[in-house]
């Protein structure tokens, strides 16, 4: 079983950690931040990793928001980004639809289940959808519904996509109308499969758990996932930030995402926080998802090698 290097209160193994990589890809949710809580020092530590010329990327499964408006909550919460350096699974799962997929008009329409931040970045690469945060399905299902869902009437026949990611207003209305698309043929997508989401230092269902989950479970599909450990997500962000991968080392706090992001990467390296989803016991346990090649206990524990 592969050890996992402990580096938190000892500064030359953690300045020896610091002098192997270029570019460090950052988790947001359990690393950052614990829903608008930021955890101590982590702008400090952004500082000392780019005044050391390191590239700081944020590489983040939340759904819910866009590039430009984590950007704006980068802002709101002191911690210096530019929105080049916010890499998504939203943009991720934009990107792949219509740089990879390209289906042909008119059965190219994505029904989506999720919040604005996949409406945001599918407009951004002109691709059209339906759902989401439309208004008009946040209410229970009535008789009409289950006969316009039925017979087709109430369904767009141009939706050739269905989208599952992190969706604070699932219902049955909404994984009615999905599952009625995807038996028609749509291709099933997924921003993200993460089964809980970390928040207010506790955990709540995730994207995994509340879109794709359910429609899986109807259709005995299993959705093709753009966020971490998604290796599609790992190539376009080499191909955006023209990595080195031997010089990169991804940074998370959740084996079955980011760590496992980085090894099947092949990144030079993974670092995991204690400040989210698992813990050392999980990376020890015999049937671990991925075992990280260090650790420490907050993101801020790098700062150890400035004394
Ligand atoms: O349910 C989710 O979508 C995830 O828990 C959440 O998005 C994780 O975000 P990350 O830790 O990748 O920033
Ligand atoms: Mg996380």
């Amino acid at each position: 079983m592969a050890q996992s290097q402990y580096l938190t209160g000892d500064a030359s193994a953690i300045n020896a950690f610091l002098d192997k990589f270029d570019v460090f890809l950052i988790d947001c949710d359990g690393v950052l931040w614990s829903g608008d809580h930021v955890f101590d020092g982590v702008a400090e530590t952004l500082e000392m990793l780019r005044s050391r010329g390191k590239k700081t990327v944020f590489v983040t499964n939340n759904s819910t928001k866009s590039r430009p408006e984590y950007h704006k909550k980068f802002e709101s919460m002191g911690i210096p980004s530019d929105v080049e350096e916010i890499f998504g699974s939203a943009y991720s799962s934009a990107i792949y639809i219509s740089r990879i997929l390209k289906l042909p008009p008119p059965q190219n329409k994505v029904f989506v289940l999720g919040e604005a931040g996949i409406e945001n970045e599918l407009r951004t690469e002109g691709i059209r959808f339906i759902g989401g945060t439309d208004p008009s399905l946040r209410r229970d299902i009535t008789p009409e519904d289950w006969k316009g869902i039925a017979d087709g009437s109430l369904l767009d026949p141009e939706v050739g996509v269905v989208l599952a990611g992190l969706d604070w207003h699932i219902n049955y209305l909404k994984l009615s109308h999905a599952y009625q698309y995807l038996r028609r043929g749509a291709i099933f997508l997924a921003t993200n499969v993460d089964p809980t989401f970390p928040m207010n230092h506790n955990f709540f269902p995730g994207a995994g758990s509340i879109g794709a989950a359910p429609l899986a479970n109807m259709t005995g599909q299993k959705p093709v996932a753009l966020g971490k450990p998604s290796q599609a997500m790992m190539d376009a962000i080499e191909g955006k930030f023209m990595l080195n991968r031997e010089r990169t080392c991804m940074i998370g706090d959740r084996l079955d995402t980011d760590i496992k992001f980085g090894i099947e990467g092949k990144l030079g390296g993974t670092l995991a926080v204690l400040t989210g989803v698992s813990k050392r016991a999980d990376w020890e346990a015999k049937d671990a998802a991925a075992v990280p090649a260090f650790y420490v206990d907050r993101l801020s524990d790098l700062r150890a090698a400035e004394r």
